[in-house]
């Protein structure tokens, strides 16, 4: 199978930490987010699924585009990619894991090899601006 996810994430970074989820029965660091649904605007994706997955509400009018980033998609066959569309954004109520989210953390680039490939490019773009300590 080849294609192309396109998915929205929240980039939520404090103290030069980023919040990072793991969804149940996997091994790998994701940044939340999720794929858009028909019709979705970014804002759109993003607001729903930050909302379903950390019980959080981002607020769209804070929103910034950091970068849009394209990898291997983790857990997928060779030659199936990501792309991401990132945001950082403020947000009201505290980041809880819903039930499909086994675990909230904050990583550092240290961490790096922690997270999916996608994610590689992400921290590197953070570490390289020194918002990713
Ligand atoms: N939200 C998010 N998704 C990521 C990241 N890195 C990464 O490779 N992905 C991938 C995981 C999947 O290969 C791809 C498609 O997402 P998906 O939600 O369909 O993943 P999935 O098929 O494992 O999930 P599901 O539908 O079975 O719940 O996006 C990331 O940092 N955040």
């Amino acid at each position: 199978m080849s294609g192309t996810f396109d998915k929205v994430a929240w980039i939520h970074l404090e103290d030069g930490k980023i919040l990072s989820t793991r969804s149940r029965g996997k091994n790998v660091y994701y940044l939340p987010g999720g794929k858009r649904e028909p019709g979705e605007t970014d804002m759109d994706t993003l607001v729903r699924e930050i909302d379903e997955e950390l019980a959080v509400t981002i607020d769209p009018t804070t929103a910034t585009h950091l970068g849009t980033f394209q990898a291997q998609a983790h857990d997928h066959a060779d030659g199936v990619a990501v792309r991401m569309i990132c945001y950082t954004a403020g947000h009201h109520g505290i980041p809880t894991a819903s039930s499909e989210i086994e675990e909230v953390v904050w990583l550092a680039y240290a961490d790096r090899d922690r997270v999916s490939p996608v994610d590689h490019l992400v921290f590197d773009h953070l570490h390289r601006n020194g918002r990713l300590l």
